[in-house]
């Protein structure tokens, strides 16, 4: 399982974003985190990734925290994929860093093996993103969360890739947060919405 548990964040100087906010997902759920902009998306993703650090309550996974180094068992895919490798090393090395990527998983992917001696400037969004897909997979985490990750991609393109992660975290058991600014996607995709806006919210004391 993974639980924000009672946590309260505030960015510096700004009033908190949510007040002893709870949240589980399992394995094998797929929660979609719904609200107006601003609300604190973004910034819940990074703090369930261990980006951030709640400065009150905990993120656990299965009732251990986040390591504080190595590899996180909570991956995060972020909404641009040009802003998460690093521009001056080819895709293959990008990927070697993540250790082992399996040719299965770059086939599902439809990652094109000549994409892999390219920079990634000389990617699309949508071919970067697959790498990034993959990167966040080869590492085997627990759960991924996926903050806007296909907003900017065509429609066909964002079909490929939702079709891809919703059977592959089912393979592996592997649960999903998601963000997305289109109902219509979190409903396709997710077993369950959770809205941060919601007088009736799962977590009713989250809102400051
Ligand atoms: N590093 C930061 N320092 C200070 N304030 C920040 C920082 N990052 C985000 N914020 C503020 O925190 C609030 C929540 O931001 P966040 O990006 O989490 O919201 P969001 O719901 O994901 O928004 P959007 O839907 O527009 O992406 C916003 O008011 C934002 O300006």
């Amino acid at each position: 399982m993974l639980e924000a548990c009672n946590i309260t964040y505030a960015h510096p100087g700004a009033a908190p974003l949510y007040r002893g906010f709870s949240l589980s997902v399992a394995p094998d759920e797929r929660v979609a985190i719904s609200a107006p902009s601003g609300f604190g998306k973004t910034t819940l993703c990074r703090l369930l990734a261990g980006y951030e650090r709640p400065q009150k309550g905990e993120v656990l996974v299965d009732g251990e925290p986040l390591p504080k180094r190595g590899v996180c068992p909570v991956q995060m895919i972020w909404q641009h994929p040009e802003t998460a490798v690093d521009p001056r090393m080819r895709m293959a090395n990008t990927l070697a860093e993540a250790g082992e990527v399996p040719d299965r998983l770059l086939d599902d992917l439809g990652i094109r093996r000549t994409w892999l001696s390219r920079y990634p400037h000389e990617l699309s969004g949508g071919e970067l993103q697959r790498f990034c897909i993959a990167r966040a997979l080869a590492v085997r985490p627990r759960y991924l969360v996926a903050d806007e990750i296909s907003t900017m991609l065509d429609a066909v393109t964002q079909a490929q890739i939702w079709r891809f992660l919703v059977a592959e975290t089912e393979r592996q058991g592997i649960g999903l947060v998601l963000v997305s600014h289109s109902p219509a996607l979190a409903e396709r995709v997710a077993t369950r919405v959770v809205r941060l806006d919601a007088e009736e919210a799962t977590f009713p004391s989250s809102l400051s």
